[in-house]
């Protein structure tokens, strides 16, 4: 049945799909790796798409900017939809100078700013981890394709424009390794484990925090096909 934020008919989904921040990079996936991809849901134009890829059924969603957002339709999707494997493909902004602008990074782990886990977790710490085979699996995929990721824990912040106190702790964050700063993983993490299903965050570096380089927005959108087809090669083999 629809939900307020997806119109999508029962089945319309496949089990496993990826979700971009961005509907439009949603868009751009669906048109270019997906075969007889067909729009399912636009609500708000929060555009998702059903196709295949090598033959399995796949789908593509975006999720919006920050947790809140992720965590409405990643809910929908696995409650209402049947959605049981969740790969993000994100953007991000590296913190550290090891770590380059366009450097694929598989997210194993996620610290956060955010409160929602804790709200699932009766107020305790919860261990917001990826889902240990589809990790797995994304690294065996660049070694097969000889592309070099970086594997490890980002943090989830609450703010883009983070006030100035905020913006130094980003060294701290580096420090205790991690890798790059985004806005969803975490609340990935937590919406998957509640509702049971498989979560893997792929991130691609679009901003450095260090050197101020950065990708236009146009490049966020059409730009991270290498990251893609990785997780492409996990959704396949699921
Ligand atoms: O490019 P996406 O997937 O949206 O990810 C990153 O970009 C947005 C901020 O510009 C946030 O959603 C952040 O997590
Ligand atoms: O959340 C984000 C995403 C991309 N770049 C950043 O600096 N932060």
């Amino acid at each position: 049945m629809p939900t307020p934020h997806i119109s999508a008919a029962p089945g319309d989904f496949a089990e496993v799909i990826l979700m971009p921040g961005d509907p439009l990079r949603a868009r751009y996936i669906a048109q270019r790796f997906l075969q007889d991809a067909r729009e399912v849901t636009s609500v708000r134009n929060m555009f998702g798409y059903t196709g295949s890829y090598q033959g399995r059924r796949l789908s593509v969603m975006g999720h919006g900017m920050g947790i809140p957002s992720l965590s409405i339709y990643t809910t929908e999707l696995i409650r209402e939809y049947g959605v049981r494997v969740i790969l993000r493909v994100g953007s991000c902004g590296a913190l550290r100078q090891d770590v380059k602008l366009r450097d694929i990074i598989v997210a194993t782990a996620a610290g956060t700013d955010s409160n929602v886990n804790r709200m699932r977790l009766g107020g305790h710490d919860f261990p917001a981890v990826a889902d240990f085979m589809l990790a797995r699996q994304a690294v065996e995929a660049a070694e097969k394709r000889g592309r070099p990721v970086r594997v490890g824990s980002v943090f989830t912040s609450d703010l883009f424009y983070a006030p100035e106190g905020e913006v130094a702790k980003n060294a701290v964050y580096a420090r205790m390794g991690m890798l790059a700063v985004e806005m969803e993983v975490a609340g990935l993490y937590g919406v998957a484990a509640e509702f049971g299903a498989r979560a893997l965050g792929l991130l691609t570096v679009s901003d450095h925090i260090l050197t101020h380089e950065s990708l236009s927005a146009a490049d966020r959108q059409t730009t991270f096909d290498e990251m893609i087809e990785l997780a492409l090669d996990v959704a396949a083999a699921q």
